[in-house]
Formats: structure tokens, sequence, C-alpha cells
């Protein structure tokens, strides 16, 4: 019997790719580097916004240094317009209702940095209760360790048994499989079907009602 839903962010319970690309290019755009299709950002995404960097630099300035001086660009930037064009995806309010209704614990553990995990939830879901909100914090290993979900298990005081874990990417099946609960894939965030199946998830959820159905909720 499953009492707590783990949901990633980005690609899962939110569609933020144009509001990250945009944020994005515009610090590459002010230190003169080439910019890039939001459609390309979907598989810069995933393991958090230092990598996210690295990935979106061009090659021979994908230092350290680099990293860090985008960073400093973006993040005021995203602080400002990370819900310009960010929206849930279809269902998924009406979705976190149900479950909760139901009685399900509900949390996110994302490699979104802490500040705009927060913020996103609490704007686009106010009427959800959740158990933890955990973002990517200095000092903790990001997705795929499975420590951001051991941390919410002990906060919820629920087994390993009782969690199911839902994203849309490798970093995210690779979690589940890291923390050993069980994992369910969703097929509109940011990667391809393909890449879920290689990690065999209990599911792969192709609308958010399928997540219900899934959970045994008619
Ligand atoms: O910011 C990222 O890299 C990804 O965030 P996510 O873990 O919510 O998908």
């Amino acid at each position: 019997m499953k009492r707590l839903v783990i949901f990633d962010l980005d690609g899962t319970l939110l569609n933020t790719i144009a509001d990250l690309a945009a944020a994005t290019n515009h610090a590459l755009q002010s230190y003169g580097y080439p910019t890039h299709d939001t459609d390309a950002y979907r598989f810069f995404v995933g393991n958090g916004i230092n990598k996210l960097f690295e990935r979106a630099l061009p090659e021979g300035e994908k230092s350290p240094e680099n990293v860090q001086k985008i960073r400093a660009r973006f993040i005021p930037y995203y602080n400002l317009h990370n819900a310009d064009l960010s929206l849930p995806y279809p269902g998924i309010p009406e979705m976190l209702e149900k479950l909760q209704h139901q009685g399900f614990l509900l949390a996110v553990a994302s490699n979104k940095y802490q500040e705009a995990t927060t913020k996103l939830i609490h704007q686009f879901f106010p009427d959800i209760r959740f158990t933890a909100i955990l973002g990517q914090r200095e000092g903790i290993p990001s997705k795929p360790d499975p420590q951001i979900i051991e941390e919410i298990a002990q906060k919820a005081k629920v087994s390993k048994e009782a969690i199911v874990y839902i994203g849309d990417s490798c970093v995210d099946m690779q979690t589940g499989v890291n923390a050993g609960v069980t994992t369910v894939g969703v097929s509109w965030g940011f990667r391809p079907r393909t890449e879920l199946e290689a990690y065999h998830p209990a599911s792969i959820a192709d609308k958010s009602a399928d997540i219900l159905t899934f959970l045994g909720i008619g």
C-alpha cells in the first residue's frame, strides 16, 4: 500500500523549459556566447543548474569559472522570470488535489535550486500541503544520489515500500533505483519515452490521470 508520492518538479509537475532557456540564454548572451533553441534545453536540464550551464557553454569554455560567471547572471534573472512562461502540465493540480483528498502524503524532490523550487511550488499549488519541498542545496548531493528521497522518507516517517517516486528523466529513474523505491516515469516531460523505458520503471504515465490509476484511484 503506497502512502507517500514524491514528485520531480521540472518536466514532471511544471513545464519550466522556456523560462530556463530564456534565463540561460540571457546569461550566455551577456558574455557574447552563442545561445540555444528552447528545445535543446530539454537535454541540458536535469542535473541542476551548474550542469545546465556547463552543457550550454561552447566547447572549450566549460570551465568552473565560466559556470560561476553564468550562474551569477542567471540567478537574479531567473528569480524574477521563473514563472513568466512556466505552467503545470494538464491535469496536474487536479491530480494532486485528488491524491491529497485520498490521504496520500505528497512531496517534491528536485535538482532545481531550493529557493526557486519552493517559490514555484507555492505559486502554482497553493492548496496542496506538501510534507516536504526539497530542491538542490549546498553540500547535499543532487539526484541521482538517493539522499533527497531518504530525507523525505524520514520526515514523512514512511517506509521505502510505501513510496512512489515520479519523474520525467533518466536522472529520476536512476534516483528511484538508487533509493530502492517504486519508480514511475512520465512521458509528457523533457525526455523521450525510450530514455525512461531503459530503466524499467514500474509504469510510464502518458497523462496525469494514469498516476491516479497506478495508485488505485479511479
Ligand atoms: O533543475 C534541474 O536540473 C532539474 O530539476 P528537476 O530535478 O526538478 O527535474
